[in-house]
């Protein structure tokens, strides 16, 4: 233990201050520990005591390792762990066998077993044969950061299709890594990475877990089936929608809430929104469109889970607008919107009409450079900037309607019922020359009440 905390100190990369800051108790440290007591020790104590994890990232300059490193540790306290030590090796690239190399595994190894950590993360994904060498060297469980997400979700799905759609990733990810897995059926006990619904389904085999994906695809498929057909109505009923989308944890269900008093959960924790929620919202112009909240962003977003979530996802994909919500007061603003339009690209919706929502600017003190046409500044929390941003959004919405001031004769009465079919009627008087009409007219019957318009009132 003192060997590997002072080994620590001298190599660059491990992060000595976080080693020292959160060494576990000296209770049972040094103790010596056999494999798979790890895991037994984790579940008696899974209840009060947060897992404390190693985090790994190799450094291979194809992305910023250390932002990578610092969110994966952001979703390691989210899903319930405490940051051990974090590890950085810059590397030409990955060691085939461990991912990083045999001196720094045996370091960590050596971390471990001298009960610095019960749980060793790394940020990329390993293979089935990667993470059994690494979990034979250090003798607690080993995840990759596709696993802690998909963790995060499986704890925060609440919806009957988000439940399915993170079981369906989690399966899919787990089986090809079961093969000769041995003893890790073991660690399924509990801690990250093993909840969820698909705890039970894995101590069975293989093929029961093929043939719970194919039930899992069946039911989503159902599931698929019904809200197209829910977007097939709104399409037909001309309802105009606008998906909020964005990274996790930048307050876009704030925003819902603070505009619709949707009373969507809000947390200051990643992927506090799973399960797309919709809501009612008037614009300036009288129109109203419909407000649609959608699961938060990280970078680097397992393509499990774009595939998992492709049909809430496609609730943004469908949208008439969207409205792309950033953290005005983070370093990474320009990140977040690059990660949002690179994921609307993935799903085939680059050239969507998008509005940036630089949220929380009451935590800056400048505009950020940012600022342009389609940019918002705003608080979701004061409220700051709502104006605008439903100006900006009834501009860029095509438009559907036109509010005019009509005077129908009573043997065009028909008329009168068109206009309240397909628009909205804010007044009506029943005058001697026929019908006054203060109303949204859809722009598609236009041509037929053009001759009655009032104008210069
Ligand atoms: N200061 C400040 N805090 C905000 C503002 N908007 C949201 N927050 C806080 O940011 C945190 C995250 O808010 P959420 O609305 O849950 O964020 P989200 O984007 O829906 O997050 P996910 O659902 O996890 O993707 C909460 O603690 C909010 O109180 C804002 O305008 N100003
Ligand atoms: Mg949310």
């Amino acid at each position: 233990m003192i060997s590997s905390l002072s080994l620590a100190h001298k190599r660059p990369g491990f992060n000595a201050k976080n080693l020292e800051k959160r060494l576990p108790p000296p209770q049972g440290r040094g103790k010596p520990r056999t494999k798979g007591e790890g895991s037994r020790r984790m579940i008696e104590n899974n209840v009060e005591k947060k897992q404390r994890a190693v985090l790994v990232a190799v450094d291979t300059g194809e992305y910023d390792a250390q932002v990578s490193l610092d969110e994966l540790e952001e979703l390691a306290v989210t899903a319930g762990a405490e940051t051990a030590a974090k590890v950085l090796q810059k590397r030409g690239g990955f060691d085939p066998a461990t991912v990083i190399g045999s001196g720094r595994l045996s370091e960590i190894a050596e971390f471990c077993k001298g009960d610095g950590a019960d749980l060793v993360v790394f940020d990329c994904e390993l293979s089935p044969a990667q993470m059994r060498n690494i979990e034979d060297a250090c003798g607690v469980p080993v995840i990759d950061r596709t696993t802690l997400i998909l963790d995060i979700f499986a704890q925060r799905a609440v919806t009957a299709e988000g439940k399915l759609q993170v079981e369906l990733a989690q399966l899919r990810y787990r089986l090809p890594r079961l093969t000769g897995l041995g003893g890790a059926l073991s660690r399924l006990g509990g801690g990250i990475g093993t909840r969820g619904p698909g705890e039970s389904q894995l101590e069975t085999d293989r093929r029961h877990i093929r043939r719970r994906i194919a039930a899992l695809q069946d039911q989503l498929a159902e599931l698929e089936k019904r809200r197209g057909l829910l977007r097939a109505r709104r399409k037909k009923e001309g309802v105009t929608t606008v998906a909020i989308v964005g990274y996790t944890n930048v307050g876009k269900s704030t925003l819902l809430n603070a505009l619709t008093n949707a009373g969507v959960l809000v947390e200051d924790k990643l992927f506090a929104t799973l399960d797309p929620t919709s809501r009612a919202l008037s614009l300036p112009d009288g129109r109203e469109v419909l407000l649609i909240d959608t699961v938060g962003l990280v970078r680097r977003l397992p393509h499990q889970l774009v595939e998992a979530f492709k049909s809430t996802l496609e609730e943004a994909a469908n949208a008439d607008l969207l409205w792309c919500v950033c953290d005005a007061s983070s370093d990474e603003t320009d990140e977040q919107v690059a990660v949002t339009r690179r994921l609307m690209e993935e799903l085939g919706v680059g050239d969507k009409p998008m509005l940036v929502l630089l949220n929380k600017c009451d935590l800056i003190s400048e505009a950020p450079l940012l600022f342009g046409e389609r940019t918002v500044l705003l608080s979701a929390k004061t409220g700051f900037g709502f104006d605008d941003l439903l100006q900006k959004t009834a501009a860029a919405l095509a438009p559907t309607h036109r509010r005019l001031r009509l005077l129908i004769p009573y043997d065009r009465s028909g008329l009168v019922n068109e206009i309240m079919a397909g628009g909205k009627v804010f007044s009506q008087e029943y005058t001697p020359e026929g019908t006054r009409l203060d109303a949204l007219v859809d722009v598609r019957i236009l041509h037929k009440v053009a001759e009655f318009v009032l104008h210069g009132e």
